[in-house]
């Protein structure tokens, strides 16, 4: 009282008091663990209440009336009452969707088109009708049936019913989406359904890949060349549009590659290319259960090329990359690993360590080295680190010494965005071509060797040997893998897909010595009989084998020093007599020159091989006289194999050195009378090509090759020469002076962004990634 407060503690039974004391001592704890509680109750309700969807434009005819009749009407009542529910945030893929798996025995291909003037429509029917007769043929074959393809218009749709989530039939049917779409630069329904497709996958309260219970999704585009020529100008800008955003909404499945057709010229002809794959890919979901290997969400992506993916993808990629990134630490982690595994068990110590040391990567531990054992190894064994470390690097090993590998030039000529510098110079389509070799194993150790220093060496071959018929179908069955696995990665163009799936070329380069294979004029006959040209590559270290070798369509050898001393620093060889076999090698290509296109690689190593050169390597030409002599700048590849050999970033000469190094050797050629001139360049490679004026035709250059003619003088069984089979003119924009960029492909950066014309500071132009020149 005195204090102005009511006394009750005498008035208040004594239970009371302590719960009036506990509450006024514990009332925070008590307060918030209740609210906690309470909210904890609120959200498992809200979680357990369905999800629907809201419409936020009418249906202009509702095609499913009977279907929504018959919802239960429990259904009906949270689809009125209930807010729908939220799932924010990314989606993280499951490693248990890694894999979509056919789930159900029904599947229901959806073709969706939209027209205003009736031939998307007339061709979407035929499309239809057709697809609905091969489906029926796999439904024979398979476990799986195909209910009747659904044609329906975008413009009697709700997108509500399709674009939000897949629709629900019954638990056995999944569903697989083909749009045939058309693009006005005028509004029309497909704006509204562009921006239903943004708005869905941008809505906070839906996950941001809705769709992803689709077994898969392709789109096809019609547009018209003649009004919109290039992409850039519109040219199928709307189906693009859709095919970006169906990729985002469905979590990347895109089953078959954006087909592009122009309605008066070609679209008959696209479309029919773009359902054969359609179809193949049905196919494989009725026989496998599933999309196949590469598309996301059903087994490897891109290799490597995470960081080639477009801008467009990158908001949905997010999660998927960093995973990606932290595959790729856990990878040279590894690699590392293995390295350290293969030193660890070897454990040579060479006496002088400036001498070459014959190495025998396939050798694991000081056992084995101790007690050697009579039986034949395999030069890249199953369980080898060898054989991890290079299938971590994407090779596909065939058999027990062959490999292959799709380069990042093919990659790029798949989403059209250009071919390496022999489509410039020689015009190779890179998308058709395979870069193999039949012998990882090498007998030099090149400080600039890209292939991570973990390939196996030696001087001799004391493998066991494959027959060249395994190898072939092998490589082959490689390739074709790893080419299919490029279906679903965003920008891959269905008519160039549809070429890739036939191999004309085959770069024997890839790693390794092929010519150290012993039957490798069988496997180069076997690549002639099937009509694929053959350039290979070899290090002028094997004489004898370079004699016996049979015609190839163009025959490289390796120069990357003018001299005895800075060859032994570059190339680091395993054979003593190194220079010998050199110059013997110059010899025999001299004697070959009027067989067969002969050329010269000269790879330029700021700080090893370029300063004062010039007149050396003029020297050796002068020696070896070959048809062409392609100077390219070093690849930086960042690994420990370089960075030992002391190589950095500082070796990589910039595109105007290698410029003024081919000028200053061009002039020492014609100082001495010999025939020869700057051709071709591709700028974005740092290449140039020096070529014979025997390829000259009316002050025109033909470093080109005409294919069919090389595998007609082949059969004829007649001597020929590299004259017989020279192609039509070097195209104007390859030439020496141009920058080599072929016009009709985009430009881009790593990053999928435009990128400067060719010639624009081409002299800033350095090559710092792994094969980013081309082998
Ligand atoms: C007004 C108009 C605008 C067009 N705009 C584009 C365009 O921006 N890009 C394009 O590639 N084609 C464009 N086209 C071509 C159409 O996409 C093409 O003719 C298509 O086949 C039409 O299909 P449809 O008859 O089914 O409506 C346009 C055609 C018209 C009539
Ligand atoms: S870089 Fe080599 S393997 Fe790749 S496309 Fe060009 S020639 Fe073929």
């Amino acid at each position: 009282m005195a204090h102005g407060k009511w006394n009750l503690r005498p008035l208040l039974p004594v239970e009371v008091i302590d719960i009036v004391t506990l509450w006024h001592t514990y009332r925070v704890p008590i307060i918030i663990t209740t609210f906690t509680i309470l909210i904890i109750f609120r959200t498992i309700l809200h979680l357990r209440v369905p999800r629907v969807k809201v419409s936020d434009t009418p249906p202009l005819s509702p095609k499913l009336p009977a279907e929504k009749e018959k919802a239960p009407l429990e259904e009906k009542f949270v689809a009125e009452k209930v807010p729908r529910r939220i799932v924010g945030g990314l989606k993280k893929r499951k490693s248990s969707e890694d894999e979509v798996v056919l789930a159900c025995q029904n599947i229901q291909v959806i073709v969706f088109f939209s027209s205003l003037t009736t031939t998307t429509e007339k061709r979407a029917k035929v499309f239809a009708d057709e697809l609905a007769q091969s489906t029926k043929e796999f439904a024979k074959s398979t476990s799986a049936i195909f209910l009747e393809p659904q044609l329906l218009d975008l413009s009697y749709i709700d997108y509500d019913d399709y674009f939000i989530t897949p629709p629900k039939a019954d638990a056995n049917t999944q569903y697989f989406y083909l749009l045939l779409i058309p693009t006005y630069n005028i509004d029309t329904v497909l704006d509204s359904f562009l921006e239903h497709l943004q708005e869905t996958h941008n809505d906070f309260r839906i996950d941001t890949a809705p769709l992803s219970p689709l077994l898969g999704y392709s789109v096809f585009g019609f547009g018209d060349r003649e009004g919109w020529p290039t992409e850039e100008e519109g040219f199928c800008s709307q189906a693009r549009d859709v095919d970006k955003w169906l990729a985002k909404l469905t979590a990347r499945k895109r089953a078959f590659p954006l087909g592009m057709g122009d309605s008066k010229v070609d679209a008959a002809e696209r479309l029919r290319e773009w359902m054969e794959g359609v179809e193949d890919v049905l196919g494989h979901i009725a026989t496998t259960g599933g999309l196949g290997e590469g598309v996301i969400g059903s087994g490897d992506a891109v290799e490597s090329d995470v960081e080639d993916l477009d801008d467009e993808e990158d908001e949905v990629l997010f999660e998927e990359q960093k995973v990606a990134q932290r595959k790729t630490k856990v990878q040279k982690k590894d690699v590392l690993n293995d390295v350290e595994d293969i030193g660890n068990t070897l454990n040579l110590t060479p006496a002088d360590p400036s001498e070459p040391l014959e190495l025998d990567f396939t050798t694991y531990n000081k056992k084995a080295r101790s007690t050697p054992t009579p039986v034949i190894k395999e030069m890249v064994p199953k369980n080898s680190p060898t054989y991890n470390s290079l299938t971590k690097q994407g090779y596909s090993i065939v058999g027990s010494h062959s490999g292959v590998k799709i380069c990042r030039w093919t990659k790029s000529a798949l989403r059209g965005r250009g071919s390496c510098y022999k489509y410039s110079f020689y015009g190779i389509a890179s998308h058709q071509c395979m870069e193999t070799t039949p012998s990882l194993s090498c007998s030099n150790k090149c400080v600039f060797c890209w292939r991570h220093g973990t390939n196996p060496v030696g001087t001799t071959w004391r493998w066991k040997v494959d027959p060249p018929e395994l190898i072939f179908d092998g490589v082959k069955a490689g390739h074709y893998q790893k080419i299919k696995m490029m279906r679903g990665v965003p920008g891959v163009r269905a008519e160039r897909f549809a070429e890739a799936m036939r191999i004309r070329h085959c770069a024997l380069s890839l790693v390794g010595e092929p010519i150290f294979y012993p039957h490798i004029n069988e496997f180069t006959a076997m690549l002639h009989k099937e009509h694929i040209s053959s350039f290979l590559v070899c290090n002028a270290q094997h004489p004898d084998q370079l004699r016996t070798l049979k015609p190839v369509t163009q025959l490289y050898v390796s120069i990357d020093a003018s001299t005895r001393e800075s060859l032994r620093k570059i190339d680091r060889p395993l054979h003593r007599d190194f220079w010998e076999r050199f110059q013997e090698c110059l010899q025999i290509l001299r004697e070959k020159r009027f067989q067969q296109r002969t050329v010269f690689r000269l790879t330029l190593v700021k700080g090893f091989n370029i300063e004062d050169e010039a007149e050396g390597y003029a020297d050796l030409i002068e020696k070896s006289l070959p048809c062409f002599v392609e100077i390219k700048g070093v690849t930086y590849c960042g690994t420990s194999s370089s960075a030992g050999a002391g190589l950095t970033m500082q070796n990589v000469p910039f595109y105007e050195e290698v410029c003024a190094f081919v000028e200053a050797l061009n002039a020492s050629l014609s100082k001495r009378g010999l025939e020869y001139g700057i051709a071709a360049e591709h700028a974005h490679s740092c290449c140039i090509l020096i070529a014979s004026n025997r390829f000259k035709m009316e002050g025109k250059w033909h470093t080109r090759i005409d294919y069919e003619k090389f595998f007609q003088c082949l059969e004829s069984g007649k001597s020929f020469t590299p004259e017989d089979y020279m192609g039509p003119e070097t195209p104007e924009w390859a030439t020496w002076g141009n920058g080599g960029f072929d016009p009709r492909d985009e430009r881009v950066d790593r990053k999928g962004r435009p990128k400067i014309l060719p010639g624009e500071a081409v002299g800033k132009v350095k090559v710092g990634k792994e094969d980013e020149a081309g082998e």
